[in-house]
């Protein structure tokens, strides 16, 4: 997507909710600056997705029943295999505790730190991505990562400076799809990008239970849900949802036909 094409959905998005334009520019400005030096892995994220299928996994409430019903019908290395795993964010905890390593994590660092620098050591390639509303995470955890990995591709939502990218996509779900599409995978299979109006219990550190999406949360998943219909309508790209709520031209399937697709 085309800077300009992308600067139009982020200012409508900043009035949605009341974004600083500013503090996410003083958020690219750091987080370029710590990952100075690093030369982003571009070529390796081009092989693992190009015309390949990916499995974008977020963290709706679905999440953990369908992972569950996914293993029962192909093993997970074959999984690995034959899919490139992109997880959003907190779902890499739940997919440590399957001991399946996503080959692709976008972060913006408000998941589980524990399962993130457990991906980066695994040798995942961390898309971590700077706003204007993570600047204390950015200097408190990126330092950390880098020292674990090299595989980092910083994000940007405003106007990328080197080495930092943006590939269109605003919330770490919605990104994911975004940067596969970016890359050309053959297909885009969403796995617990349930969107609605319940916050899946892997979304943050602290939730226990899913929960009821607070005020802020709500607009933030009604916007992926916006972002991902316009994209799947007006690229033609063959995105399928396993999820109950399916975007606008995308297409349901059940756990049991994902290895038909
Ligand atoms: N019902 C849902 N609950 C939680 N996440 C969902 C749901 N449906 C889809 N997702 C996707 O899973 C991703 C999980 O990432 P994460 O929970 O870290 O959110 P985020 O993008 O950082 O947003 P926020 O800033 O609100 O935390 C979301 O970005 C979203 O795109
Ligand atoms: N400034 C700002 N930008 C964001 C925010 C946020 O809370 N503030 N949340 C996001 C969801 O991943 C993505 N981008
Ligand atoms: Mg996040």
């Amino acid at each position: 997507m085309e800077y300009s094409e992308w600067f139009e959905i982020y200012n409508w998005i900043r009035k949605l909710l009341g974004i600083s334009y500013e503090k996410d520019v003083e958020a690219t400005l750091i987080l370029a600056q710590i990952l100075k030096g690093l030369k982003p892995p571009l070529n390796e994220l081009s092989r693992l997705i190009k015309r390949r299928k990916i499995i974008v996994f977020g963290a709706g409430p679905s999440l953990d029943p369908v992972l569950e019903d996914i293993i029962k019908y192909t093993d997970t290395d074959l999984l690995h295999r034959k899919y490139t795993l992109f997880a959003a964010d907190g779902v890499t905890q739940a997919l440590l505790e399957y001991n399946i390593v996503p080959h692709l994590v976008t972060t913006d660092l408000d998941g589980d730190i524990e399962a993130l620098m457990w991906a980066a050591k695994k040798g995942s390639l961390m898309l971590i991505h700077g706003h204007g509303d993570n600047i204390d995470k950015i200097t408190s955890i990126v330092p950390i990562i880098k020292k674990i990995t090299s595989k980092i591709i910083g994000t940007t939502q405003v106007k990328p400076i080197p080495p930092l990218q943006n590939f269109g996509g605003f919330t770490d779900g919605d990104r994911a799809v975004f940067i596969s599409h970016h890359f050309k995978a053959s297909k885009i299979i969403m796995v617990g990008m349930d969107f609605g109006s319940i916050v899946g219990r892997r979304s943050k550190p602290w939730l226990k239970n899913n929960e009821k999406a607070w005020p802020a949360k709500k607009i933030k998943l009604d916007i992926a849900f916006k972002l991902i219909s316009q994209l799947a309508c007006k690229e033609k790209i063959l995105i399928y949802t396993v999820s109950d709520t399916v975007p606008q031209c995308v297409k349901k399937v059940s756990v049991k036909e994902i290895h038909l697709l």
